[in-house]
């Protein structure tokens, strides 16, 4: 397979454009399918969006002018997925954290049991005797991408088939998708195993599989017919959103991180923190970390951003005094492992009375407080928030 994603802004638009007279009809009918490699049947935008080396607003607004709304229903709603995804998580930080806590009993149940070490180490190593299973393993550690029902077809069969923890699977994908996406990956492989839609579990169907890979997998009688949510306590409530900070004064400065790479930095200068060298429990895929670093060093030149190696709050304190700036902002960084990593450098320029503002930005503030509950809440509002948007 081949690693199709150039890590620049260019790239991703240009990608954009390739794809935008797919948005219709072509895409309703044909998303659902998973056809190999050289048979596209989805945009493959996640990379670029993930990064925001291209944006939601950017793809929506060429949907527009693909008949908008009415004509391109189904893409549209399948981008304001993601914004869903991250809002929820936003409002509802303890499950990432209660995430953070199960992939940690479950690597502990790792190194205690070795049967279950034994079956992990076949899945990821796609060896597990179900050829689908199998080759999308290895798409995902070779290629870094996989198509959304490949994906849901093999977060059912690690959770109800393989019976290992979901959250395991989760940190393997993070750790090796291109798009990996805390909110996206965590709550997806949450609502395969019935935790996000509380009690409704997704169950591969082998006749669904030979159906949309149109007959290049059947795995007849070797998937479970069973699937049981594994135990965890009520969801509990959304929580507030934080209010959006104004940038207050002339002289702030600007902290780039891979999670938002859109610029919108103003006159003020720009720092660029490295991409985490760690997504989870183990080594990050080689695409995916070649992708963000990349986006990165493309990022830091359109914005003429200085990089530094490292978090530390000496490196940023440093280049504060260099600009003479007493203020930072940064754009909202979602929770996730940048996110945990985010709130210790916080933290410590805190301590050294430096105020760092978190600015959300338009789109953000239009969807996220429609994620509080079900997808359906927004999909209502998806007309009124491209209206306000001016989209
Ligand atoms: C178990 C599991 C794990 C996943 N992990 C990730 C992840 O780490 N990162 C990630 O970006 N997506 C994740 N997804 C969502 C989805 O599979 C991908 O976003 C999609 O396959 C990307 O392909 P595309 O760009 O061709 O999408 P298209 O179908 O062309 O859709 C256009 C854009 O809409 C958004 N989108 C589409 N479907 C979804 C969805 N179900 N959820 C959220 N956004 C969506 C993406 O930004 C995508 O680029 C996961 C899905 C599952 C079932």
């Amino acid at each position: 397979m081949p690693h199709p994603w150039t890590p620049t802004r260019k790239a991703g638009l240009d990608a954009l454009e390739h794809y935008s007279g797919q948005m219709g009809r072509a895409y309703a009918d044909g998303r659902n399918f998973d056809l190999g490699w050289q048979d596209q049947t989805t945009s493959r935008l996640s990379p670029w969006l993930r990064h925001r080396l291209v944006t939601e607003e950017e793809v929506l607004r060429v949907a527009a002018m693909q008949g908008g709304y009415e004509a391109c229903e189904k893409f549209v709603q399948e981008v304001f997925w993601r914004g869903y995804f991250k809002g929820w998580l936003e409002q509802r930080p303890f499950i990432w954290q209660r995430y953070l806590d199960a992939l940690d009993s479950a690597q502990i149940e790792l190194s205690k049991d070795r049967t279950l070490r034994h079956r992990y180490t076949a899945a990821v190593e796609g060896r597990t005797g179900i050829e689908c299973f199998d080759h999308w393993a290895q798409e995902l550690e070779q290629g870094g991408w996989l198509h959304n029902h490949a994906r849901m077809w093999m977060a059912s069969i690690w959770i109800f088939t393989l019976n290992l923890p979901w959250a395991l699977g989760a940190d393997w994908f993070l750790r090796h998708l291109v798009d990996g996406d805390p909110a996206s990956n965590t709550l997806s492989w949450r609502w395969v195993a019935g935790l996000h839609t509380r009690g409704k579990t997704y169950l591969a169907d082998p006749d669904n599989i030979r159906r949309f890979t149109k007959g290049q997998f059947h795995p007849a009688g070797q998937l479970s017919d069973v699937a049981q949510m594994p135990d965890e306590p009520e969801t509990g409530p959304a929580l507030p959103l934080p209010k959006h900070e104004p940038v207050r004064r002339d002289k702030v400065g600007w902290l780039m991180l891979t999670e938002d790479l859109a610029g919108g930095y103003g006159d003020g200068p720009v720092l660029a923190l490295p991409p985490l060298s760690e997504r989870g429990h183990g080594a990050t895929g080689k695409v995916a970390t070649q992708f963000e670093q990349a986006a990165l060093a493309d990022a830091a030149e359109r914005y003429s951003a200085v990089k530094t190696t490292d978090w530390s709050v000496e490196a940023v304190r440093d280049w504060m005094s260099q600009n003479s700036l007493q203020e930072l902002a940064v754009y909202q960084v979602p929770q996730g492992p940048q996110n945990d990593r985010f709130l210790k450098l916080e933290r410590a320029l805190g301590d050294q009375d430096v105020t760092l503002i978190r600015v959300r930005r338009s789109y953000d503030d239009a969807v996220w407080p429609h994620a509080r509950k079900g997808f359906f809440a927004l999909k209502k509002q998806i007309p009124a928030i491209l209206d306000a948007l001016a989209i």
